[in-house]
């Protein structure tokens, strides 16, 4: 049986990784204001808008303290972001989701999240991909790690440097690969299972522009921002 050793540099990244993602968390929190009131379709679409639109600063600000991202070519930094940003909006939806609320808030949440707004073909797609990702059991550590991973994809369209953007990424791969065997001892193809929840998570960003422009009523507002991000409009 392999012993797994995290180096010292490879403690440190994570610790890098951590912190940055700890610093970035949603403003205000957005299960709370669900859980609050019951909005209309449009308020529901508003809230997605808005936080929608500060997820993808907190993301820029996280993707900054990732050792070497600024060292990249900037227009590859852009494509980054731009082909990452659906990605690690559900992702942190989903990790927003999994997180444990007192008794029946959680039921609440999804009641509220499948009469938002967005179009009944959807729903069960997102839900099974938020169930998969509560059933991981994910500890910070692999939410922030899977987060720079996905963020650091070398193949999103219009990358130039494929190279400069894996050598970053397969640091990460190669410590959260240790971090799954040292936090998930018993379930040895834990880090595989891991990486195929982005898969699912790829699909899921597949039908984002749909499910945007079939919320659940006429004339859809977009920023500037966010059709740069969303490809709508
Ligand atoms: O606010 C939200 N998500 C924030 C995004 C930024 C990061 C923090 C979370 C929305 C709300 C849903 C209900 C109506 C208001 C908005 N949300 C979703 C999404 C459903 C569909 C989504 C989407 C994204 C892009 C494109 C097309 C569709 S996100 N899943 C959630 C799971 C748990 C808590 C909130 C959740």
């Amino acid at each position: 049986k392999e012993k797994v050793e995290i180096t010292k540099e490879q403690k440190a990244l994570t610790k890098v990784i951590v912190e940055a993602y700890n610093r970035h968390q949603i403003p205000q929190d957005v299960a709370k204001k669900l859980l609050q009131d019951q909005y209309s379709v449009e308020e529901n679409f508003l809230l997605l808008t808005e936080m929608a639109t500060s997820q993808v600063q907190v993301i820029v600000e996280f993707t900054k303290s990732i050792p070497g991202f600024l060292s990249l070519d900037h227009e590859d930094q852009i494509a980054l972001l731009k082909g990452s940003a659906v990605e690690a909006m559900f992702l942190r939806s989903a990790q927003v989701f999994s997180k444990k609320m007192p008794n029946g808030h959680n039921g609440i949440l999804e009641e509220r999240i499948r009469k938002s707004g967005i179009s009944e073909e959807f729903i069960t797609p997102m839900f099974n991909f938020y169930k998969s990702i509560i059933g991981l059991h994910m500890s910070l550590e692999e939410q922030a790690l899977l987060t720079a991973i996905t963020i650091l994809t070398p193949d999103r369209p219009y990358v130039k440097d494929h190279q400069a953007v894996e050598k970053l990424q397969e640091p990460m791969l190669d410590v959260l690969r240790k971090v799954c065997v040292l936090q998930h001892p018993q379930e040895p193809q834990y880090f595989a299972r891991l990486l195929g929840r982005l898969t699912e998570l790829r699909t899921l960003t597949h039908y984002h522009a749909e499910m945007l422009t079939s919320w659940r009523m006429n004339d859809h507002k977009f920023t500037p921002l966010l059709c740069e991000i969303w490809d709508v409009q």
